[in-house]
């Protein structure tokens, strides 16, 4: 079950939400024209009470009708600008806000391109997914209505006890009394509701990620029953997410019922005050009308403080989760540029001076004291990969065989860089990996995995991914070598549309699309990780055949599990607990390694050397 990334901390809301400058800064007029607009449109509501008291002091105590009437009219334009003006408002930030949310996510989504594979391992899906969508959203949000709300209201309650002070002044200080009460609940509560809203949003990651994988992997869900309990387990995040939610609405209660009551209060003691003082005749009754007007136009002003701050904590919530992922290191172009560890740097000295072309014992493709160790594995541990010293010719075909967890999978994803070394180096060609330009690496070598994964894209896209430039002659000669034949009775040939993942297509489709994709801008370094497992012998030997004429002039590193799979190459190099323990022709090793003859025998791994040696003597001369 995904876990919570963040705990959260104490941190400034601003600073979380400033963020966002250089986001806003190209719509800066717009958005303050429109910030503009509305506390105009607010500050117009505060005319009102005054025209109520011109209307009170005079048309009314002097039974005029008309003046009546003329007062209505100017209550009523007042009221259309008013409207006018929150519209105007809104037509002004509507679009710039819409293009600050996408210029936010096409920047996260060009970042998750960029980010190491080992970040990607790291954090679940659903968790970039909810950054990427409901923070975004709330980020939007925040920018059209609670950041401009915040300073129309601010305003508009500083106007507005301008003129209640400028009425009466006694009075005025009777209302003011609660603001600093209100203050300081206002400051509990921002604390109390950004811890909340923190647990909230990390929490719908949570739940995103278990529905993705639920929806993923719906086949292993129908095929093993097991709805129920993927059931449950969204039950119970769901559950924990609505206590979370309650926990948030709980506070907001809180924080709404005390704004609303406390300034009430005060309102009703300057009522009582006023009326006593207008009955002393300290104070007209058009001038009280004015005032208690004005106190009730600021009430709403002052009541929507609480859940204004609500949603900028939010926000400045959902700002710390989206730059938690902006501030993770890209990768760097070169490992060199990113090179940090000395143990890197160490290892290359003396040996790589850049780029350079190397000579006979460095052509092809060369592991030189390859280690590797994950990066969130202990630093003390065992490394997965340890002095890997392996030379595959230029143009030979070389097997990786090894039992399961050995390590191939891991030092075939070191070629094309996808993880960094700890030490050593690779190279091909004479060229240090770690030097070259990633865009120059990609290039060079092609990646075939054994769970090959699709886009939703037609077949043809899906294919020519693996080659820019490649055209519809390399198309049809990458789906030939990889058999892919069964693509011209889709309905639309190679312009038919594959599903998420490639999930319309059988395994065995899926992995000839991706071998196609892999050979199809004829790369001079292929690295395929046992990629025929899916296919059925006859098919599998179609490939194979094919794919040795494309293998001729490729220096290839082929993972495989099967002793058809081992006959593509020229000879075979034996992993065994993360070292290179024997290399050679596959004959040799059948005869001489036990490790070896038992990993083709498709028997259990013995458990002891002295099993391993019965087996080998059994199996020596075999052939398969
Ligand atoms: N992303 C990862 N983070 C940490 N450890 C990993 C990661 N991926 C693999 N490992 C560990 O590295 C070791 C080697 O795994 P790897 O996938 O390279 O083995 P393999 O030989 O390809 O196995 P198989 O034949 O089953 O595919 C295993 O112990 C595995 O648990």
């Amino acid at each position: 079950m995904p876990e919570t990334l963040a705990e959260p901390t104490d941190r400034s809301a601003v600073r979380s939400l400033l963020r966002l400058w250089p986001y806003v800064r190209p719509v800066r007029a717009r958005w303050f024209a429109a910030a503009f607009v509305a506390v105009l449109a607010s500050c117009l509501g505060l005319v009102i009470p005054l025209i109520l008291k011109w209307m009170v002091d005079g048309p009314v105590a002097d039974r005029d009708p008309g003046g009546v009437w003329l007062g209505a009219l100017y209550l009523l334009l007042l009221g259309l600008a008013e409207a006018g003006l929150f519209g105007l408002r809104r037509w002004l930030v509507a679009r710039p806000l819409a293009g600050v949310e996408a210029s936010l996510r096409a920047d996260l989504y060009r970042h998750l391109q960029r980010l190491p594979v080992a970040f990607h391992d790291r954090w679940p899906s659903g968790q970039l997914l909810s950054r990427g969508t409901t923070d975004l959203m709330l980020l939007r949000m925040f920018l059209a209505f609670p950041l401009t709300f915040l300073l129309v209201n601010a305003t508009t309650i500083l106007v507005g006890f301008i003129i209640l002070f400028a009425q009466q002044w006694t009075l005025g200080l009777v209302l003011l009394a609660p603001a600093v009460p209100l203050m300081v609940l206002c400051s509990l509560f921002e604390t109390k509701y950004s811890l909340v809203a923190r647990k909230a949003q990390d929490q719908v990651g949570d739940l995103t990620t278990v529905v993705e994988e639920s929806v993923l992997g719906i086949r292993i869900v129908k095929g093993f029953g097991r709805n129920r309990s993927q059931a449950q387990a969204f039950r119970a995040l769901a559950q924990r997410l609505r206590g979370t939610e309650l926990h948030k609405a709980r506070l907001l209660a809180w924080i709404w019922a005390l704004i609303t009551v406390i300034p009430e209060l005060a309102i009703g003691a300057a009522l009582v005050l006023g009326t006593i003082e207008v009955a002393d005749g300290g104070l007209s009754a058009g001038t009280l009308v004015a005032f208690l007007s004005t106190a009730l136009a600021l009430r709403w002003p002052v009541e929507s403080i609480g859940f204004l701050l609500a949603m900028s904590q939010e926000s400045a919530t959902a700002a710390d989760r989206y730059f938690e992922v902006m501030d993770v290191a890209e990768e760097p172009s070169t490992a060199k540029d990113g090179a940090k560890d000395g143990a890197k740097d160490r290892a290359r000295d003396g040996t790589s001076d850049g780029a350079r072309a190397g000579g006979d014992a460095e052509a092809g493709l060369v592991f030189d004291g390859v280690e590797f160790r994950y990066p969130d594995a202990d630093p003390d541990s065992v490394p997965v990969l340890a002095r890997i010293d392996l030379r595959v010719r230029p143009g030979e075909t070389m097997a990786l065989v090894g039992a399961t967890g050995s390590g191939k999978t891991t030092l075939t994803a070191l070629v094309p860089r996808l993880h960094d070394l700890t030490g050593g180096r690779i190279l091909l060609d004479g060229e240090d990996i770690a030097d070259l330009e990633r865009s120059r690496l990609r290039e060079l070598v092609s990646v075939a995995f054994e769970e090959p994964t699709l886009f939703s894209a037609t077949v043809g896209e899906n294919v020519l991914m693996g080659a820019e430039g490649a055209g519809e002659e390399e198309l049809r000669r990458a789906l030939s070598v990889a058999q892919a034949d069964f693509v011209d009775d889709l309905p639309h040939g190679v312009d038919t549309q594959v599903g998420e993942q490639g999930l319309s297509l059988s395994g065995g489709q899926r992995q000839r699309l991706a071998l196609a994709r892999a050979v199809v801008g004829r790369p001079r370094f292929l690295i395929l990780d046992d990629p025929l497992s899916a296919l059925d012998v006859h098919t599998e030997a179609l490939v194979e055949a094919a794919l040795r004429r494309v293998l001729e002039g490729t220096t290839a590193l082929v993972v495989a599990h099967r002793p058809s799979t081992v006959m593509l190459a020229d000879r075979v190099a034996l992993l065994s607990d993360g070292r290179i323990s024997a290399v050679g022709t596959h004959q040799e090793l059948l005869r001489t390694h036990t490790e070896y003859a038992w990993l083709m025998s498709g028997a259990q791994s013995p458990r002891s050397a002295d099993e391993r040696t019965a087996v080998a003597t059994a199996e020596e001369g075999s052939t398969l």
